[in-house]
């Protein structure tokens, strides 16, 4: 440890002897002024320094598991990857910052198989962005991304930022080790050190306008840990572990036979979802035994109320009346025509701890009057309540910048396009792989089928099999 501590050290001045590291009064690229900068680029004139820091990298690398492909971020990080590549033994990519206009017009060179695990390498991060864009282009050839290793952390929130994105960052050096390294070697006084420490604390990057991962790239494992909304981090383990993006539509109008599709097809589903007001013998005495199922085959309960109404209201039928959503469906799904109000009332009602909303920004009906203004000022809704909202019922791939968010696709059926009363289906596959759907909602295909179990694992694997080729293209 002590040895590790000392290389540090000993490299930490070396960066400041080479000039690497310099402190004084700097503009950034943004037109702020920094005491402190940092330029690896005139790494390459020292091989020396070079070799020092591939070798600590290889150290850092053995943290991290199942590396099959390196990529350096263009373009300081590039021979710096080279140099890690050439002492571990593991190929490397090479990312263009634009594509050729001739020839292939390859973003990514280099040879690699969809699916190989890349480890990002990156000289200094600040806001993660860089690192982000080339994430970006590695996933859209295939390539999974899920660590950074980086010489210099800056502490300026990039790490915060990259994890948001599914990318952990494994950092060589932050920049108050550095400080502190170069203080004990008498490079540097404690002026310049209180002004870097006092620089960091008013200068963190905002947190919102980076580049982020397209969601459909990465695993329901990964967007788990980014979810805000309680509920919908339990639908994705919940996803992950049973292998299941299916919802079943119970729209069924005898209790009975509600509990016992439940029962029957609980292992293939995530969430169950109802229309608790068709059912012609509801009494509270469905609840206990359907979530007695839910708990033991490990899946959620989400009434489908569309609440629309002013707030007081909302809450009312949310909470009271004979059928009490709150005190047993984990997820509602709500309009936004009603705005802020609905939210607010569902969000203060008394009830379940765990709740999550579901916004309906398009509908699968033909003739549906919502429009593109209406589904854009939704999903700025859903901005608004992030801990609140558990995702979006849409059509389309309206959102993918933001991973905390599922995207539910009602109108869900093999080989049929329509009903006679206006429902639009797609297939399964297609809903996936090109409308974006986290998880389809499947009713009278499964609860219609001669023989519903054997249907709900057809619509089971159908859907995970897109999934799996949507990551893993
Ligand atoms: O746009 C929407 C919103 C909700 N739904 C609901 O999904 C199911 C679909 O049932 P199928 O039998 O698979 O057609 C149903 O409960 C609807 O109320 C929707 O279809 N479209």
């Amino acid at each position: 440890m002590s040895n590790q501590k000392d290389s540090l050290q000993g490299f930490a001045v070396q960066l400041y002897k080479i000039n690497a590291i310099k402190f004084g009064e700097f503009k950034t690229k943004v037109g702020l002024t920094t005491p402190v900068y940092c330029d690896l680029r005139v790494l390459v004139s020292y091989p020396d320094v070079m070799k020092t820091l591939a070798n600590l990298l290889v150290e850092t690398i053995k943290g991290v598991k199942g590396v099959d492909i390196l990529c350096g971020v263009p373009y300081t990080a590039l021979p710096i990857a080279t140099a890690v590549s050439l002492q571990t033994g593991l190929p490397m990519v090479m990312r263009r910052k634009e594509a050729k206009d001739y020839g292939t017009k390859k973003l990514i060179e280099g040879v690699f198989n969809a699916g190989d695990q890349c480890l990002i390498i990156e000289d200094v991060v600040t806001s993660g962005s860089s690192i982000l864009e080339t994430v970006k282009d590695l996933q859209n050839e295939g390539l999974k991304c899920s660590d950074a290793i980086v010489l210099l952390n800056r502490e300026q929130g990039g790490a915060g930022i990259l994890q948001k994105n599914g990318i952990k960052m494994h950092a060589l050096l932050t920049l108050s080790q550095l400080m502190d390294y170069l203080f004990k070697a008498n490079c540097i006084d404690v002026q310049v050190v209180e002004k870097v420490k006092q620089y960091l604390a008013e200068n963190q990057v905002p947190s919102i306008p980076t580049p982020t991962v397209d969601r459909r790239k990465l695993s329901f494992l990964d967007r788990a840990q980014l979810a805000q909304n309680p509920v919908a981090k339990r639908l994705f383990e919940i996803m992950a572990s049973k292998q299941t993006t299916l919802c079943l539509a119970a729209d069924l109008t005898d209790a009975t036979e509600i509990l016992n599709l439940a029962e029957k097809v609980g292992p293939y589903i995530c969430a169950l979802k109802t229309h608790i007001d068709i059912v012609d013998d509801f009494s509270i005495n469905l609840i206990d035994p359907l979530k007695e199922i839910a708990n033991r085959h490990n899946f959620i309960l989400f009434e489908d109320r569309k609440f629309a109404d002013i707030g007081n209201t909302v809450q009312l039928q949310y909470s009271k009346g004979l059928y009490k959503i709150s005190s047993w469906a984990s997820l509602v799904t709500a309009h936004s025509v009603f705005g802020k109000g609905v939210l607010d009332a569902i969000q203060g009602a008394p009830g379940s701890e765990e709740k999550g909303v579901f916004l309906l920004a398009e509908a699968s009906a033909t003739g549906s009057l919502i429009t593109d203004a209406y589904t854009k000022s939704t999903l700025k809704l859903t901005a608004e309540y992030p801990k609140l909202i558990a995702g979006v019922v849409c059509q389309n791939p309206l959102f993918l910048d933001n991973p905390a968010l599922i995207q539910l696709t009602p109108g869900v059926k093999i080989a049929q396009t329509s009903d006679h009363l206006g429902q639009q289906y797609n297939s399964p596959e297609s809903v996936v792989t090109e409308k974006g759907a986290d998880i389809a909602v499947v009713g009278r295909g499964i609860t219609e089928a001669t023989d519903p179990v054997a249907a709900a694992k057809r619509y089971q694997t159908l859907l995970w099999d897109a999934y799996l080729s949507r990551i893993n293209p």
